[in-house]
């Protein structure tokens, strides 16, 4: 089969992986991509081929995944919906009543109740999952699939299923593979077919339960497709917000009115040549509708109609919108020259340059290799410059392709290509008036954009795309690059008076390891950061993840550093070992034997730094051949001092506690006492072999 490329969906639990597999097979996303899917634990015995796009699910995963794929493994983290029909249950809790909210972990409960909040219901919701104190009085639990977590104190449990994955990150996807637009439109029509059979669950509740008809219609309007419900005798029975917008009557109570009093003639006649239960692509009035029709039936009759419908070039909008979201910036500089931590030499001196030039209104390009701080540099520029009352916006010439980009940076005119607005639109440039505008990755231009770039550059004027009205703007121009230009211009794919004109005042950032002095203090930053966020205790390196801190390569820079802390944070316990260090560990295989045997070396090299390493083996040994009772201990203590080492009853306790907590043995209270477990008997082979 010829596909794309390939997708790894990956979740904590596998009845959200088989939700979440049918639903794209369902759009038929198998047709254009391999899908494979794992749980997180199953990527342990997992490898990953080249050009794999990660699926995840949740957020909460991306710290847990990334040790098992190499470093530039693409993530996509899915934006999930509501199983809509399973919520309404939901609906008929009493407002305010306590509820469980039920899930496998903290965070995961924790994103459910946010997500059910959003569609307005209120409800007094705690977070259980396993391990969290409970609240016995609580009668009620919802959880999203994990039913058999719900606490037997709980009288009444729903179970509003798995979320799926919401259109935008199928689009998402489509996107990073680069899928035309035409494949885009066909998925849409698949998405509308997908979701039909949840809204027409829901479509019969409208008609039955009218009791909870409040509190649906918020569901209905969140619903991101037109929904139309009318009865046989032609009564609008619901209708979201989404669709009196396509209708263009917004505002208008349409509900309980005949629908050819209120929907315009030619959408009525567009909609009576579809059959019922039928789906299709129609234009009305010179737009292109994708339009489904089904028929409700209650007690076994048709009760009435429902259209789904959505306009076909919206895709694109959702696309646009998208990619406007991913830039994520909302046109604030956040960072001065107090986030630029550094004891670094180079950097002071840049920093010193960089105050001096902020108050000019020069271009400054600024140099250095992804995740070294450029975009942190230009926002400080910002903010010490005379325009920091004013924006500050961001534009990254990798993240879009080329026609995009062109109307992002520079705006369009009212009806210039498909999906665009009829007004027009301002672009980046233009909203940067009076402020600063950041053009990162710019070795990343294509020639249309550099020829257009080389003009605001010296007008400092722009044209729309398809307009003609010339624009003076007052801008500050700092541009950032991670490529070498001059060999750009060498190989021609970069213009020379472009370079030129931005290589006016440029600033170099240095790699992270040639800032070995930086690594130690930019850790304990980021240490006490995250320990904070996560409300854990704080953490330290051990001698030998220090020294493989300073001598590793760092790739990613700074953004990479400030990840790897990220990780350890949710995972280490008091003192990093060198063996937990995710980019040791980023082989793209990773074999159970060889991650044990790492287990076991951060075992030993904590044993070691703390000088008890052979008395700690004895006392394996020992447990190997006997299991040691309270009573018992005097035995070991014996076998302790036979074997030279002489220590006191307390002593051995607290090594047994270190055993324990490395999980080579289990302290039962009463006469079972110590045990060695198969990990314990493991080390020992371990150290037999390897000396
Ligand atoms: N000196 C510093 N002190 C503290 N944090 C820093 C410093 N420099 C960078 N960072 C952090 O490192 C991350 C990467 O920084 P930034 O986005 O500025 O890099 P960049 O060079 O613009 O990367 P890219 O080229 O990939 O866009 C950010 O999260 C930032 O907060």
């Amino acid at each position: 089969m010829n596909t794309y490329g390939s997708i790894m969906v990956v979740s904590y639990q596998k009845h959200t992986l088989k939700t979440i597999i049918e639903q794209l097979q369902e759009i038929r996303l198998n047709e254009y991509f391999e899908i494979h899917a794992r749980t997180v634990d199953e990527l342990f015995h997992s490898t990953i081929e080249d050009d794999t796009l990660v699926l995840l699910t949740s957020k909460i995963l991306l710290q847990m995944v990334k040790p098992y794929f190499p470093k530039d493994t693409p993530f996509i983290i899915a934006k999930r919906m509501l199983n809509f029909p399973k919520v309404r249950k939901v609906l008929e809790i009493p407002k305010g009543s306590k509820v469980l909210l039920v899930s496998d972990m903290k965070e995961a409960a924790e994103e459910t109740i946010s997500i059910v909040k959003e569609t307005g219901i209120h409800l007094n919701f705690q977070s259980y999952y396993p391990g969290a104190k409970l609240d016995t009085e609580v009668k009620i639990a919802i959880t999203p699939g994990d039913a058999h977590l719900v606490p037997d104190t709980v009288d009444e449990t729903i179970d509003i299923g798995s979320r799926f994955i919401d259109i935008s990150s199928i689009i998402e996807v489509f996107n990073h593979f680069k899928v035309s637009d035409f494949e885009l439109n066909r998925l849409s029509a698949r998405y509308i077919q997908s979701l039909v059979h949840l809204t027409e669950e829901l479509s019969q509740e409208i008609f039955t339960a009218k009791s909870l008809r409040n509190s649906l219609e918020q569901i209905v309007n969140n619903i991101d497709d037109a929904i139309l419900l009318f009865t046989n005798d032609g009564v609008i029975n619901m209708i979201n917000q989404k669709a009196t917008h396509l209708l263009k009557r917004q505002g208008l109570d349409m509900i309980g009115k005949e629908i050819q009093t209120v929907v315009p003639s030619a959408f009525i006649k567009g909609i009576q040549s579809i059959k019922n239960d039928d789906d299709t692509f129609k234009d009305i009035d010179g737009i292109a509708y994708y339009i489904r029709k089904k028929n409700i039936y209650v007690d076994s009759e048709v009760f009435g109609t429902l259209l789904m419908f959505r306009r076909t070039n919206e895709i694109q909008q959702i696309e646009y919108n998208y990619r406007n979201k991913i830039k994520g910036k909302n046109f604030v500089a956040q960072y001065t020259f107090n986030d630029m931590v550094t004891v670094n030499q180079t950097i002071l001196e840049s920093i010193k340059i960089a105050k001096k030039l902020a108050k000019s209104d020069s271009t400054i390009l600024i140099l250095g290799e992804t995740g070294t701080g450029k975009e942190i540099l230009a926002q400080a520029i910002h903010n010490e410059s005379l325009r920091s009352y004013h924006p500050f916006v961001g534009a990254n010439f990798a993240a879009l392709s080329e026609t995009l980009l062109e109307s992002e940076l520079f705006g369009y005119e009212g009806g210039s290509f498909t999906g665009a607005k009829k007004d027009g639109r301002s672009g980046l440039f233009e909203q940067a008036h009076k402020g600063t505008i950041f053009l990162d990755e710019i070795g990343d231009a294509s020639p249309t954009i550099q020829n257009r770039l080389l003009r605001v550059l010296q007008e400092r004027q722009i044209l729309r795309v398809g307009g003609e009205q010339i624009i003076s703007l007052d801008l500050r121009i700092i541009a950032a690059t991670n490529k070498n230009l001059e060999e750009l211009i060498e190989s021609g794919d970069f213009r020379e008076d472009l370079f030129y004109r931005l290589n006016v005042l440029p600033i170099w950032l240095p790699p992270l390891r040639n800032r070995v002095d930086d690594i130690e203090l930019l850790s304990d930053i980021f240490i006490k950061k995250f320990s904070r966020d996560l409300g854990r205790t704080s953490f330290t390196f051990s001698k030998g993840a220090l020294e493989a801190l300073k001598s590793y390569h760092w790739p990613g820079n700074i953004r990479e550093l400030q990840n790897t802390i990220e990780y350890l944070a949710h995972i280490c316990e008091d003192t990093v070992y060198k063996e937990q260090l995710p980019f040791l560990m980023n082989s793209r295989f990773i074999n159970i034997e060889e991650q044990k045997q790492r287990n076991y070396d951060a075992i030993i090299e904590s044993f070691q730094e703390r000088g008890f390493i052979d008395e700690l083996v004895t006392m394996l040994k020992f447990l190997s051949k006997n299991a040691v009772s309270s009573s018992g201990r005097h035995r070991m203590l014996n076998f302790l001092r036979d074997s030279g080492y002489n220590l006191s009853d307390q002593q051995v306790r607290y090594r047994q506690e270190l055993l324990r907590n490395a999980g080579l043995i289990i302290v039962s209270r009463g006469r079972k006492g110590s045990e060695i477990t198969s990990e314990g008997n493991g080390l020992l082979e371990y150290l037999a072999e390897n000396g």
